[in-house]
């Protein structure tokens, strides 16, 4: 089974490219946000709201190391690679970034978002801020970028498929 780990900002489209990437590869498709909340028996929003940050991260931390170790296509928490073990993790596998720019992602996610806890209200300048802070990130374990803005979910897939026939190719 091979490895492949979608990040991105949120509204990217991590959690609906995926599963048709999945498809494609005939591979299996984790969701680690779905995960976590199946895992807590809560929502995302909640677990901010209760616990706090940290925990969150710690129980992200968890679950995306133990998707990675199974394997599959797989989709991550916009934060998850902010953390240095993720990072590491990252390095092993296939990376594929999905870009997208703030204005995009806001208009994706809608003005008033309600399931992102980092986003709030102001869901333009708080992704602004967010991507800033994040580029580095995401570009480094990046084996694949794709610009989502002018492509729809199927044409992602398509750019990502190109991308690993081409990988493919080379080795
Ligand atoms: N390429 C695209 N073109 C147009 N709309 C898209 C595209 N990709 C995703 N969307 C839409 O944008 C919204 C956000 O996408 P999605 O939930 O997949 O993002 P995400 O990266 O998983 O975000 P998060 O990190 O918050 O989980 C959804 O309503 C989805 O239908
Ligand atoms: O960008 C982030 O830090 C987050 C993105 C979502 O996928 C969730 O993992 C959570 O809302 C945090
Ligand atoms: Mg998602």
């Amino acid at each position: 089974m091979s490895v492949i780990v979608l990040i991105g900002a949120p509204g990217s489209g991590k959690s609906t490219v995926g599963p048709l990437l999945a498809e494609r590869l005939e591979e299996e498709f984790v969701d680690v946000d779905a995960l976590i909340e199946q895992v807590e028996g809560r929502d995302i929003p909640e677990i901010f709201l209760v616990e706090g940050e940290p925990y969150f991260r710690q129980v992200e931390r968890r679950e995306t190391l133990a998707a990675i170790e199974c394997g599959g296509v797989i989709s991550l928490g916009g934060g998850a690679p902010v953390d240095i073990e993720v990072g590491k993790a990252l390095d092993q596998v296939c990376v594929v970034w999905l870009d997208v720019s703030a204005r995009t992602a806001a208009d994706r996610v809608g003005l008033k978002d309600t399931g992102r806890p980092l986003l709030g209200s102001q869901v333009h300048s708080q992704l602004v801020r967010l991507m800033k802070d994040r580029r580095a990130v995401y570009e480094r374990p990046a084996t694949i970028r794709v610009s989502t803005d002018k492509l729809t979910p199927d044409q992602v897939v398509e750019a990502i498929m190109s991308e690993l026939a081409d990988l493919e190719g080379e080795s």
